[in-house]
């Protein structure tokens, strides 16, 4: 999606990638998993952060700073490598995920993948008084991914139905953990390596 600093491959802690793969291989036939992103370098989160907060600043210029920072926090966590409290997407304990029919074409879930929006609150259609036929399937497709998730030991971010940590602090929080597992981490390049081991 044309992000600075983007790695095009999906990286993950290797807990959260046998809970996924536990959670794939449990869906019902003909329903799969799709990981649409996984560890974050922090180049790429401040630039998720940067620029949502432009947008919504672009869109709504009376917000107060307060207000402003509020809005983005609710879909674009505040960049941070710090170990105590880093950005969940940095700890590679933080999936974004979606499902697929048996052609590996996602199947409709109310809102895209991102979208800024109330609808894509992981609980905005049970909160619906009438749904539509379609409203209905988004419904029961959040439902599927979220139970799913859930029974592995993934926790889910209540703003987001696509986001879930395994291991990370949203995880410790929402899941009522005693404290967080994954800190924050680099890639395994060979350039990281040594400059861990030479210091
Ligand atoms: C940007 C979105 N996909 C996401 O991952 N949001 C959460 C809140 C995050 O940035 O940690
Ligand atoms: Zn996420």
């Amino acid at each position: 999606m044309g992000i600075p600093g983007a790695v095009p491959e999906c990286f993950v802690r290797e807990g959260v990638y046998r809970a996924l793969l536990a959670a794939a291989r449990s869906l019902p036939d003909g329903i799969g998993l799709i990981v649409l992103d996984g560890w974050r370098p922090w180049r790429v989160q401040q630039y998720l952060f940067d620029t949502l907060h432009e947008a919504i600043h672009h869109h709504q210029p009376d917000l107060s700073e307060a207000e402003l920072l509020e809005r983005t926090r609710e879909f674009v966590s505040v960049p941070s490598r710090d170990p105590l409290a880093p950005s969940p997407h940095l700890t590679g304990g933080a999936v974004d995920v979606t499902l697929c029919d048996a052609d590996g074409l996602p199947l409709d879930m109310g809102t895209l993948f991102d979208e800024a929006i109330p609808a894509s609150h992981s609980d905005y259609f049970e909160r619906l008084e009438t749904l539509t036929p379609q409203q209905n399937k988004a419904r029961d497709h959040r439902r599927l991914l979220y139970h799913t998730l859930h029974q592995q030991g993934f926790t889910n971010l209540p703003s987001e139905w696509w986001h879930f940590d395994y291991g990370d602090q949203l995880w410790a929080y929402y899941g009522s953990h005693d404290h967080a597992v994954y800190g924050p981490a680099e890639l395994d390049t060979i350039e990281n390596r040594w400059r861990r081991q030479l210091g």
